[in-house]
C-alpha cells in the first residue's frame, strides 16, 4: 500500500520540472502497436504507474518493450504482436487499456477486451467507441464483462460523437487511419493531447486533417511506420504545481516546453496568483490572500475536469465562497468529504459544489478516491497545519511521476511510504 505523508507550512520555491503528459503517452503506446515493423521511440515519457501498466499490457499482447526510466524513454517493437486478449488483471487497472483496441483490430482482426479501468468518477461509457467501430465495419459483441470486437478490414465512414470524447476521438482516429477510404469524425475532441497523438500518427504516415476543429478527416493508408516522438508536457501536472505555489505563498519556475495552462492560468490569476512567461519557462508566484472563484468544467478549451478537485482545495483556502459546477462526470466530488475531514466547508448538491472559505485546514488521515482527489489532498496537506496522511497513494502514482521527490526539491515536507496492505 502506498501512502503519502505531508507536513504543511512550507512555501514551495524553485524550479519545478513538469512531466510528459499521461493522457498523451497512453494513446501513443497504443499507436505504436499499429506499426508492424521497426521500433517506435517515445521520449519525455512520464514514469507513472499507468505507463507501467501500459507496458505490461503491450507485452501481454506480444510487443517487445524497453522502458528506460532515467532517460524517460520507451522503445516499442510491435512486430510480434500476436494475442488479441487484453487481460483483465492488467486492463482493469487503468483507463488507457481502451486505447489498445484499434491496433489489435488492425493487426490481428480482433480485440478481446476483458475490462477497462480508470478513475472511479461515476458513469464512464464507451458506447461512442463501439458504435464507431461498428460504423467502420466491425462486429462488436458486448458480453457482461468481456467485449469482443472483430473485423476483417475496416472501411471509412462518417462518425458522430454525441459529446467530444477524448479517448473516443483517439480510438476512432486510430481505427480510421488504416481503414479503406475516408472517415469523417464530427464533434471530435479538441484537447492538446489529442493533437499530439495526431502529430505522432501523421509522422507514422497517417493522413489526418482538421485536428483541433471538431471535424476530423482521415484518409486511410495501407501501413503505418515506427517513428520517434516526444510526448508533450502534462498540463495537469503543471496546473497542480502552479496551485501548490499559489496556496503556499510560494514562487515556482515551471519548466516544460510549450506549456499552456489556458483557462487554469486565468482562474488562478483571478484568485491572486501572478504568472510571468519567461521564454520557455512559466513563472508563478502568489503572496497575498486568495480570492474565491467560480468554475464550470468543460471539454477543451474549457476548464479541465481533471483539475476540478485540485481547484476545490485552492478554493477552500480562498477568502469567500466559491462555486464549482462539474459537467463532464457525474461522480467527481469524492474529494469533498475528505477535505471536510481536514476542516474545509464544502457542500455538494448533485453536480454542483459550494466551497466556503477560508477555513483553516488541519492535517489528518484521509483517502484518495481517485488520482485527482489524491493530488488535491496532497495540496491540502501542503497548506494544512500538522501532518496529513493520504492513503491509497497508488492512485496518485497513476498520474504523477516522482511526486514526493519533485516536491521535496522545492521545499515541501512530503514522504511516500510503502507498507504491507
Ligand atoms: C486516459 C485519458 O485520456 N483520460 C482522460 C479522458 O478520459 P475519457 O476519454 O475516458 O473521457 P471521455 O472524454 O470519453 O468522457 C467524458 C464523458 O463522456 C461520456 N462518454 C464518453 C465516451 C462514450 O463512449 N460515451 C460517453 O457517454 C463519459 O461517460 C463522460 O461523462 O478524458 C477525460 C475528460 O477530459 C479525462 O478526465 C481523463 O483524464
Ligand atoms: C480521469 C483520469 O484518468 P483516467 O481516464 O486515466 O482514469 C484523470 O487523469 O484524472
Amino acid at each position: 500500500m502506498v501512502r503519502y505523508r505531508v507536513r504543511g507550512g512550507n512555501a514551495l520555491r524553485g524550479t519545478a520540472f513538469i512531466q510528459g503528459a499521461k493522457n498523451a503517452v497512453l494513446p501513443m503506446i497504443g499507436a505504436a502497436l499499429l506499426a508492424p515493423k521497426g521500433r517506435t521511440v517515445l521520449r519525455n515519457v512520464p514514469i507513472i504507474e499507468d505507463v507501467r501498466r501500459a507496458v505490461e499490457l503491450a507485452e501481454a499482447v506480444g510487443a517487445y518493450v524497453e522502458l528506460h526510466e532515467s532517460e524517460r524513454t520507451l522503445v516499442i517493437d510491435a512486430s510480434k504482436v500476436s494475442s488479441p486478449v487484453l487481460p483483465a488483471e492488467i486492463a482493469r487497472r487503468f483507463r488507457g487499456s481502451v486505447l489498445f483496441t484499434p491496433a489489435l483490430l488492425h493487426r490481428l482482426g480482433e480485440a478481446i477486451v476483458e475490462g477497462v479501468g480508470g478513475c472511479n468518477l461515476g458513469s464512464r461509457n464507451l458506447d461512442f467507441h463501439y458504435l464507431g467501430y461498428k460504423r467502420l465495419g466491425a462486429i462488436v459483441d458486448e458480453g457482461e464483462t468481456v467485449i469482443h470486437v472483430k473485423a476483417s478490414g475496416l472501411t471509412g465512414s462518417t462518425l458522430y460523437l454525441d459529446t467530444p470524447s477524448h479517448t473516443g476521438t483517439e480510438n476512432l482516429i486510430m481505427a480510421a487511419a488504416l481503414a479503406k477510404g475516408r472517415t469523417v469524425i464530427e464533434n471530435a475532441a479538441l484537447e492538446p493531447e489529442v493533437l499530439d497523438v495526431i502529430d505522432m500518427l501523421t509522422k507514422m504516415g497517417a493522413r489526418i486533417s482538421g485536428g483541433g476543429t471538431g471535424f476530423i478527416t482521415v484518409e486511410g493508408v495501407d501501413e503505418l511506420r515506427a517513428v520517434e516522438h516526444t510526448v508533450m508536457p502534462d498540463r495537469l501536472d503543471a496546473g497542480v504545481f502552479a496551485m501548490a505555489a499559489a496556496i503556499t505563498g510560494g514562487e515556482l519556475s515551471l519548466v516544460g516546453t510549450g506549456l499552456d495552462l489556458g483557462v487554469v492560468r486565468h482562474k488562478l490569476e483571478q484568485m491572486g496568483a501572478e504568472f510571468q512567461p519567461q521564454g520557455a519557462v512559466l513563472h508563478v508566484r502568489c503572496d497575498g490572500p486568495l480570492r474565491p472563484i467560480n468554475i464550470i468544467t468543460d471539454t477543451y478549451p474549457g476548464f479541465a475536469t481533471d483539475l476540478q478537485s485540485p481547484m476545490m482545495t485552492v478554493a477552500a483556502l480562498a477568502d469567500g465562497t466559491s462555486y464549482i459546477h462539474e459537467r463532464i462526470f457525474d461522480g467527481r466530488f469524492a474529494l469533498a468529504g475528505e477535505l471536510n475531514k481536514m476542516g474545509a466547508n464544502v457542500e455538494v448538491d448533485g453536480s454542483r459544489a459550494i466551497v466556503r472559505g477560508r477555513t483553516p485546514l488541519t492535517g489528518t488521515q484521509v483517502t484518495a478516491h481517485d488520482l485527482r482527489s489524491g493530488i488535491a489532498l496532497v495540496l491540502a496537506g501542503l497548506a494544512a497545519e500538522g501532518e496529513t496522511v493520504i492513503d491509497s497513494g497508488y492512485l496518485i502514482d497513476r498520474g504523477h511521476a516522482h511526486l514526493a521527490a519533485r516536491m521535496r526539491a522545492l521545499g515541501a515536507d512530503i514522504t511516500r511510504e510503502i507498507s504491507e496492505a
